[in-house]
């Protein structure tokens, strides 16, 4: 394998190693996956259009990224401080806000893409 090639596949390798310490770490995560997996699941039996199931699949992929972000910072501030410093505080509360902030936005978006299909289905 060509060097270049082979920092290609190492650095694959780093991401999936963040990923997974990402998911070990954070129950919060954990709760994404779980609750992502469901709604993919509803999205399935309910016939999702191609465009629906792409919309659904940015936004959970974008809250998960979100989380993944917000806990590196979490990670990185605790590096940096274990002292309760001002600065830590809204490293760490603005991460956790624009987590909100999607979040917030990813529920408004699943009930537009849900609602629709949902009373087709049961009428
Ligand atoms: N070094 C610090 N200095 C000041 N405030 C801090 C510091 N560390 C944490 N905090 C405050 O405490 C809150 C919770 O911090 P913590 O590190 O437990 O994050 P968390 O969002 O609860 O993460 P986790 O998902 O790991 O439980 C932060 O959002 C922040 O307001």
């Amino acid at each position: 394998m060509r060097p270049s090639a082979r920092r290609f596949v190492r650095s694959f390798g780093y991401a999936w190693e963040g990923i997974k310490a990402a998911v070990k770490g954070e129950q919060n995560i954990k709760i994404h996956l779980a609750v992502s997996c469901i709604v993919l699941l509803v999205a399935y039996v309910l016939e999702f259009s191609a465009v629906r199931f792409s919309i659904l699949l940015i936004v959970i992929g974008n809250v998960i990224c979100l989380e993944i972000v917000n806990t590196a910072l979490e990670r990185l501030v605790d590096l940096v401080t274990n002292d309760y410093h001002p600065l830590a505080k809204q490293a760490k509360d603005m991460a956790a806000g624009a987590v909100l902030v999607f979040s917030v936005i990813a529920v408004i978006i699943g009930l537009l893409l849900f609602l629709k299909p949902a009373l087709h289905y049961f009428s």
